[in-house]
């Protein structure tokens, strides 16, 4: 006898965060079908072609999979390529499209023209929803989630609570991340060889940090703190599969009070409370503290001698920076708890 459930698809199932959602999703409690898309591998069962994900659903091309009948869709494209397939979708009257590239992060046109490209489908920019409910709220009721960045989750988290409670002259995100945050394909930079026994600073070209998630965490954070100065942020690459680590340096104007760890630990609580996934604790978080679950764990140290505030960000690329976030936006947009079907992740 069929399930009865919500309707999934997921666009780009032969990817990392693709995989992810499919994992995920076959355990989910109020899912009842899922379909799957890929290219390189249509007509195969997923299992198959991926053990370690023992899913029996059979890959299709896209175009196969008919939008109007999902309740929900999403899309695991590359960024630039995603837009389009998620103009067809709503059009085609899918109830939800949670989309996990970056094309409907940037409220701004031109700044994700300077950013990344021409955008396929600015139209929609407006209506998309910021999907860190922690910080901007749940998406319910809406049609268009786009998912954050796994760097900007990190970052927005741990910032939040400060620059919307204190002034703040600098921020500098040192960033740290495994090798499945640059996707499937291998690259130069995320070929074994390249990526083991190495740890490669990365995002920076013509002798300046340009990495694209830099405009994501500044907009988001001007949002409610507008007067927070522009961002540097420089990647890592580690050699290790998942997980990331932000050490971010916040320096405050000359002459302002630097507030004490118990605070900025209190600021946490205080701003996530309530929430299953993201904690402040007073001991620094590593990566092995939430790989493998939807956590994002927080921390601070006070530099009293420099003056300035540190804080620490840790979350798995993969989950909290990706498809765990996605579907705990899918819960809340849809009104479940956002923990359903993670509950094992917290
Ligand atoms: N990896 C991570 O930690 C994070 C990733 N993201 C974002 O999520 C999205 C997916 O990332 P990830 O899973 O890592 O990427 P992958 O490269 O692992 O997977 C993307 C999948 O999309 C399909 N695809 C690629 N190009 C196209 C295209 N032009 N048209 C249609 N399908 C295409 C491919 O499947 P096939 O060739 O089989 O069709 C591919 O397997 C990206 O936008 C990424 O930036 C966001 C946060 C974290
Ligand atoms: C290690 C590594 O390469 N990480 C990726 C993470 C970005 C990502 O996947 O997020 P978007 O959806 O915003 O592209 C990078 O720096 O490009």
């Amino acid at each position: 006898m069929a399930r009865m459930g919500l309707k999934v698809a997921v666009y780009g199932g032969s990817g990392y965060t693709g995989g992810e959602l499919l994992r995920l999703l076959s355990g989910h409690p109020e899912v009842g079908g899922i379909e799957v898309s890929s290219r390189q591998h249509a007509g195969k069962v997923v299992g198959d072609v991926y053990p370690e994900l023992a899913v029996r659903e059979t890959f299709v091309e896209a175009g196969e999979i008919d939008g109007s009948s999902l309740d929900v869709a999403f899309v695991a494209y590359p960024h630039m390529e995603s837009a389009g397939l998620v103009k067809e979708l709503l059009a085609a009257g899918t109830r939800l499209v949670v989309d996990l590239s970056a094309d409907f992060r940037l409220p701004d046109v031109a700044m994700y023209e300077e950013w990344y490209g021409p955008h396929p489908a600015p139209e929609l920019l407006e209506e998309a929803h910021y999907g860190l409910p922690e910080v901007f709220g749940s998406p319910e009721g809406g049609r268009l989630v786009a998912n954050p960045g796994c760097y900007p989750t990190a970052a927005i988290l741990a910032l939040a609570p400060v620059v919307k409670r204190i002034a703040v002259s600098s921020v500098s995100v040192n960033a740290l991340s495994g090798v499945s945050g640059a996707g499937a394909k291998p690259t130069q930079k995320s070929h074994f060889v390249s990526a083991n026994e190495n740890v490669s600073p990365y995002g920076v070209s013509g002798g300046a940090p340009r990495h694209r998630h830099t405009p994501e965490i500044e907009t988001m954070l001007r949002r409610f703190a507008p007067g927070t100065p522009n961002v540097t942020f420089v990647p890592h690459l580690l050699p290790i599969s998942r997980g990331e680590l932000e050490t971010i340096y916040v320096d405050l104007p000359e002459g302002a009070e630097l507030p004490g760890a118990g605070d900025v630990l209190g600021w946490f609580a205080e701003d996530y409370d309530g929430w299953a996934f993201v904690e402040g604790r007073p001991e620094v978080p590593q990566i092995s503290h939430v790989v493998g679950t939807n956590r994002a764990r927080l921390s601070v140290a006070v530099d009293e001698r420099a003056g300035r505030l540190v804080l620490f960000s840790a979350l798995d690329n993969l989950l909290k920076g990706a498809s765990g976030a996605a579907v705990q936006n899918m819960n809340l947009a849809l009104g479940y708890a956002e923990t359903a079907g993670l509950e094992y992740l917290r």
